[in-house]
């Protein structure tokens, strides 16, 4: 099995979302074998319905367990071990060291996409570990989050594609070793050793707690996100001059309210969400939307669809960078969820809207993008980002 192929399979089905969205027949969607859900208002209702709408993630288990994939008491006793750090980590009198770390590690940055991208993971791995009081040894730390990123692509693939027994064992094997990994290293830190610890200790009703295991997932799911939100934002400033033009005013004017800058982002996590669609198991039979649904199976929640529904945005398959629903505040939260909604809606979120906007503003400032072409060409792992070797040009200021 090629990498070629895991990517081929796996992008396959972001382009099968985005190919679906927007149609109303009365035709069931699907993708693969499971039904797909995007209209917002089903969505809401599954997503905020978590004990019948649960979380199944099979074959990424094999990576461990977190508050990522587990349901009620496991996952509401993991919830309480990190959530209060991603809250204090948000708060708005730390938006000043925010900026400060994206604008530190830009500035060391050569002006190449390349470079701005390790930037961007140094920034905001370092935001993640300082929530917890944690400093990352920045190039380790780096190559074991490369890793975590392919074993997840390949463990996603076999959730898709039956793997061979020795495919399988090869996957969960290497997942077990960067978790090992991983583990080497926090234990080689006794600040990270002594807060394992203590996620070990707040966990101790919680059978098979893997501390690391906790870290591991959110630390990935952390930073993956809100790097690929800021290339994208890039990705879209460097196709639109005009465009970038009037953020780089806004910005450069340090006015209070930026709402250009704003609205690019929201249009940006609108039309590239950085998580695309998301599966749920339905927990006893049920029916929605006219459809039945048996105890067992899988759901496919379309995030793309729901962002491009017609009937809750003008021109939705447009990428619209002062698109009147986000300037004018009127879209309905419900068909805007980047972050999902409902109790099982992003830990980190207020924390991942900060940092992308202090960096949006730290990149802004030092870099101007230019694009030859405006085709979108994404890689999706588990989060979607651009395509490597996109064909951004990048300039100082
Ligand atoms: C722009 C950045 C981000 C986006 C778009 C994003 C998006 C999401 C989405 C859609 C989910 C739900 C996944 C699902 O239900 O399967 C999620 C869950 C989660 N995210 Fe984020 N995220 C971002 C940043 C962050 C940050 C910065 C952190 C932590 C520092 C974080 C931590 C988490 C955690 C812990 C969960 C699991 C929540 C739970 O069920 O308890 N995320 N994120």
């Amino acid at each position: 099995m090629q990498q070629s192929q895991i990517e081929d399979v796996l992008n396959g089905l972001v382009y099968a979302l985005y190919a679906q969205s927007g149609e109303q027949s009365d035709v069931e969607k699907r993708v693969g074998n499971l039904q797909v859900f995007d209209h917002p208002e089903a969505v809401d209702r599954i997503v905020k319905a978590p004990a019948l709408f649960r979380k199944n993630f099979s074959m990424i288990s094999a990576l461990g367990y977190s508050r990522f994939n587990t349901n009620d008491e496991d996952w509401a006793a993991r919830r309480d071990i990190t959530q209060d750090a991603y809250l204090a980590a948000a708060k708005p009198a730390q938006q000043n060291a925010v900026l400060d770390v994206y604008t530190a590690r830009l500035s060391q940055s050569d002006a190449t996409l390349a470079g701005i991208q390790k930037a961007l993971f140094a920034a905001s791995l370092t935001i993640f570990y300082r929530a917890f009081n944690l400093v990352p040894d920045i190039a380790s730390t780096i190559a074991l989050i490369d890793r975590v990123r392919e074993v997840l692509r390949r463990l996603q693939y076999f959730s898709w594609v039956a793997p061979t027994t020795s495919e399988r064992d090869s996957a969960i094997g290497e997942a077990r070793q960067v978790v090992a990994d991983f583990a080497r290293q926090l234990a080689a830190d006794p600040r990270a050793a002594a807060e394992m610890a203590r996620f070990a200790d707040r966990a101790k009703d919680i059978d098979g707690f893997s501390p690391v295991e906790e870290f591991v997932m959110n630390a990935f799911a952390g930073v993956e996100t809100t790097v690929a939100t800021i290339l994208w934002v890039i990705d879209r400033l460097g196709a639109n001059a005009k465009v970038q033009q009037r953020v780089q005013d806004e910005i450069d004017g340090n006015a209070a309210e930026t709402p250009f800058t704003d609205c690019i982002v929201n249009e940006t996590m609108r039309y590239l969400p950085p998580i695309p669609f998301l599966v749920r198991e339905v927990g006893a039979e049920t029916s929605l939307e006219g459809r039945r649904l048996g105890r067992g199976q899988l759901i496919l929640l379309s995030v793309v669809g729901v962002h491009q529904h017609p009937a809750f945005w003008s021109d939705p398959r447009t990428f619209d960078a002062s698109r009147r629903e986000f300037i004018e505040d009127t879209y309905d939260r419900r068909a805007f969820i980047p972050f999902l909604t409902g109790p099982r809606m992003c830990g980190g979120a207020r924390l991942g809207r900060l940092e992308v906007k202090e960096a949006v503003r730290a990149v802004v400032r030092q870099f101007t993008f230019s694009r030859a072409d405006d085709v979108i060409r994404f890689d999706y792992a588990l989060a979607l980002r651009p395509a490597a070797g996109s064909s951004v040009g990048v300039a100082r200021r």
